[in-house]
């Protein structure tokens, strides 16, 4: 079947993009304000044929817009296997009815990316209105069946057997995207701790996904440091180091790892300073943003304002191209060590924000977040202790992170931290301790509190 040629009424996308876990916009009202073609894979020759579109959307509260891609794939019949993803369905001139379902949750349609990406071997391949790229010396499995990863992601991931991982962006910003520059750089330089870029596909100068090794070993860092405090909940009369799961280790190789991924992208890409007070402007922005959606952060602004200025009076700063969102959910445990992956940045930034030189200082302090998390993150299932028991286990959590936040900094640091590198760390920790409490307000609103504890922990003496 040919793309429909009447096109597609817009607001069948509003209802279906609120229901995805990786739509940034919820809790916001919005219309969807035009709906543009990017290309057609398929040639009708038994796939099904795949409209890959980019839905605009305006919101109310200030006018701004985002683009998100949405891959369509068409049936003349209703398939019933796809009913999650049923996107709508509309009467065509020519064709008559056309049932859509979002392209990524079908595998007769993921097929026809890897196909094109299997066209690319020898150079740029075009592929109805997209052009697909490779690097060199990587092989694909073209044959692969795809299955959809589930969980919490802010794009669409599918993995091709265990050959290969396709991930198509779904917030999608005009031009290069950081996950796939940052990659291509780790990449040729051979780094062995990330995922291998296999190739990525463009329309224009934008990208809009990239196809990378999949890591068939992997354990989510996330996963196994909720187990490791588990292990020590589990047992009251234990310490952190005496716990069977004790992290500290893992914690130290996660410090090295990033260290090493630091050191190739200083000396690949641009290296640069920026000001010491510009980065706390920004913070200081960012917190009367935040103001604004968490009002329960106002008792903690005069704290935070006080740490931003220490840093504003720091001077310049050493910055380069860095992770961006680095937390434990972001990094793999495979049988060859830890692997970092999505290099994308913080979702809420603009592409022009994601790709600035930024101080290294932000991912070390994604990381000691992610370790407060992991503690607090459990905690909240014992929902069943008295206060006492509460207050005991909060002690045994805190032990666990402060263990983990030293032996991450120690090997990344490779000795103690100046005091400006104190006061860097922990001003970056704040900043992200508050995006994370508009992260939560509106993705995961029980959990606010876990950052709203940290930023209340800045102003302690
Ligand atoms: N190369 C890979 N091999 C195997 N699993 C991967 C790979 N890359 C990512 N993953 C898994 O997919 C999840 C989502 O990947 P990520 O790049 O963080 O996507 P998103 O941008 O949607 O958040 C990760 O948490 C990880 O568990
Ligand atoms: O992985 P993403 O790029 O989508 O990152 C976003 O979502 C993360 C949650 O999945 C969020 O991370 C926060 O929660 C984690 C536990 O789920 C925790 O480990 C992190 O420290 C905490 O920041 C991330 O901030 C957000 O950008």
């Amino acid at each position: 079947m040919n793309a429909p040629t009447q096109g597609i009424d817009p607001a069948v996308f509003g209802p279906y993009l609120t229901r995805t876990r990786w739509f940034g916009g919820k809790g916001r009202d919005f219309t969807v304000s035009d709906v543009r073609r990017l290309g057609v894979l398929g040639d009708g020759d038994g796939d099904p044929t795949v409209d890959v579109l980019l839905v605009e959307l305006t919101y109310a509260d200030d006018g701004t817009t985002e683009l998100y891609q949405v891959p369509l794939a068409y049936y003349t019949e209703p398939e019933h296997r796809l009913d999650h993803a049923f996107v709508g369905w509309w009467e065509d001139a020519e064709i008559g009815w056309v049932h859509a379902y979002d392209a990524l949750h079908d595998r007769a349609a993921t097929r026809l990316w890897l196909q094109a990406f299997g066209a690319a071997a020898d150079g740029p391949a075009e592929a109805g209105g997209l052009t697909f790229h490779r690097l060199p010396g990587q092989e694909i499995d073209t044959e692969a069946s795809g299955t959809l990863f589930t969980g919490e992601q802010s794009n669409s991931s599918i993995a091709f057997g265990e050959d290969s991982v396709l991930k198509l962006f779904r917030k999608v910003t005009p031009g290069p995207n950081p996950d796939i520059t940052t990659h291509e750089v780790l990449t040729l330089a051979d780094s062995p701790d990330v995922a291998h870029l296999y190739g990525w596909v463009e329309h224009g100068d934008t990208h809009l996904g990239m196809l990378q090794q999949f890591l068939r070993t992997a354990t989510d860092g996330w996963d196994l440091a909720l187990t490791s405090v588990r292990n020590l909940y589990a047992d009251p009369e234990l310490a952190p180091r005496e716990a069977g799961g004790d992290f500290s280790g893992e914690a130290g190789r996660l410090g090295d790892t990033l260290r090493e991924v630091h050191v190739v992208l200083h000396e690949r890409l641009e290296q640069t300073t920026v000001s010491a007070d510009f980065v706390a402007g920004q913070m200081n922005a960012r917190l009367d943003a935040a103001l604004r959606v968490v009002p329960l952060l106002e008792p903690h602004e005069p704290a935070l304002r006080a740490l931003f200025d220490r840093l504003a009076g720091l001077g310049d700063v050493a910055a380069q191209r860095v992770h961006g969102d680095l937390h434990l959910g972001q990094t793999l445990r495979t049988a060859l060590g830890w692997k970092i992956v999505d290099f994308e940045g913080e979702p809420a930034k603009t592409l022009a924000e994601r790709i600035l030189p930024d101080s290294p200082w932000r991912d070390v302090a994604g990381m000691l977040r992610s370790f407060d998390y992991a503690a607090h993150a459990v905690e909240r299932s014992h929902d069943e202790l008295d206060e006492v028991a509460l207050a005991e286990l909060r002690t045994r959590g805190a032990e666990w992170v402060e263990r983990n936040q030293r032996y991450f900094l120690a090997a990344y640091a490779g000795g103690d931290l100046t005091e400006d590198q104190r006061t860097l760390v922990t001003a970056y920790t704040a900043d992200k301790a508050v995006y994370e409490t508009v992260y939560e307000t509106r993705n995961r609103p029980t959990w606010v509190d876990i950052p709203l504890a940290a930023v209340a922990r800045i102003g302690a003496p």
